[in-house]
């Protein structure tokens, strides 16, 4: 295999398999990603790690709101935003460690707290999408509304979520020191969670209340550090049409036109693999050879190697 710059879109089961939320639970599944992912990084791949943060930083969130008080004052959304970047990285970093030290690789995996710029006139402020956090029966959602004022949506038959606004990202604020810090051999987990969305004021950066996809954020990260592939990895090998019904097909090789196609028949949903096909369309169209590849964390290695999962290319 020819070596390449991978950006990998870790999604949530990388990270948090089922309700398993513990500290001790959310590193064993990170080590499990990284026994996955060093199968890349020893091919010679340049790896860089995005990944997402719907649950821990909605928890994140709560745990902020338990017990404030003015001495012990609740932190805003961009700061929990950094708060889960900071610790979803240290349990990548410490679970990449091990591997490598096991495998005998001499690298360090670094995370690098990212800012992400969003346009505050963003229409997404006008109608929050992103579910945060754990789910909710009915009941439960109703008395959230009530009491603390949130939005709740129904999250793809799973129950109800908090959503907050998420605002497409423009820009990278730190993308030359990732740039820097793949070039010097380092393993980069940047952008997590979407990265922290901030908005300019001249030479300012301002913390927005929000939570930014991490599929689209992951596909910016891609072209701005020039990757020949963006992997994105969530729970299924394949895309599918007709998903989830007797008459349901995987796709293999999908053309930009056959993927939008789909979109314009609704075969993807949103919020789950609609935006993770269409940050795929948006890099393979974004420079000659770029190919996105959409399988489970255990295929990776395989999907990069041409035997699995879906990818999506320009012609
Ligand atoms: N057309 C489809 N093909 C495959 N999976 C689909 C499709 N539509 C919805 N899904 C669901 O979307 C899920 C991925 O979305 P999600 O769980 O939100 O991602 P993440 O892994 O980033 O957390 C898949 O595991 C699958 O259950
Ligand atoms: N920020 C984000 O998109 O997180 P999830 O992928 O966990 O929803």
């Amino acid at each position: 295999m020819m070596a390449k710059t991978i950006v990998v879109a870790l999604g949530g089961n990388a990270i948090q398999t089922g309700n398993g939320a513990t500290a001790e639970e959310q590193k064993l599944a990170c080590y499990n990603t990284a026994k996955q992912l060093v199968k890349l990084i020893k091919e010679g791949h340049k790896l860089v790690i995005a990944h997402g943060n719907g649950p821990q930083v909605g928890n994140i969130v709560l745990q902020q709101q338990m017990n404030q008080s003015d001495k012990l004052p609740a932190m805003p959304l961009d700061t929990c935003g950094a708060m889960s970047q900071g610790m979803i990285g240290y349990w990548l970093q410490n679970a990449l460690y091990e591997v490598f030290h096991d495998e005998g690789i001499d690298k360090n995996a670094v995370t690098l707290v990212t800012q992400v710029l969003v346009d505050e006139n963003d229409p997404a402020f006008e109608n929050p999408t992103k579910p945060i956090g754990s789910f909710y029966t009915q009941e439960e959602a109703d008395q959230l509304a009530k009491t603390k004022g949130y939005k709740m949506k129904e999250d793809a038959g799973r129950g109800y979520r908090r959503v907050v606004p998420s605002p497409k990202p423009l820009d990278i604020i730190e993308k030359k020191a990732i740039v820097d810090l793949i070039q010097s051999g380092n393993i980069v987990i940047a952008s997590g969670g979407g990265g922290i969305p901030v908005s300019k004021d001249n030479s300012r950066l301002i913390g927005i209340e929000a939570v930014i996809d991490k599929d689209f954020a992951s596909e910016k990260l891609a072209e701005l550090v020039d990757a020949d592939a963006f992997l994105v990895l969530t729970a299924v090998e394949n895309v599918a049409i007709n998903f989830g019904k007797p008459e349901q097909k995987n796709l293999e090789n999908l053309s930009l036109a056959e993927a939008n196609q789909y979109i314009e028949e609704g075969q993807f949903a949103p919020g789950s693999m609609l935006p993770k096909v269409q940050a795929a369309i948006q890099f393979a169209e974004s420079g000659t050879g770029r190919k996105s590849y959409i399988t489970s964390l255990e295929h990776a290695y395989d999907a990069i190697a041409g035997k699995t999962g879906t990818v999506i290319a320009g012609e």
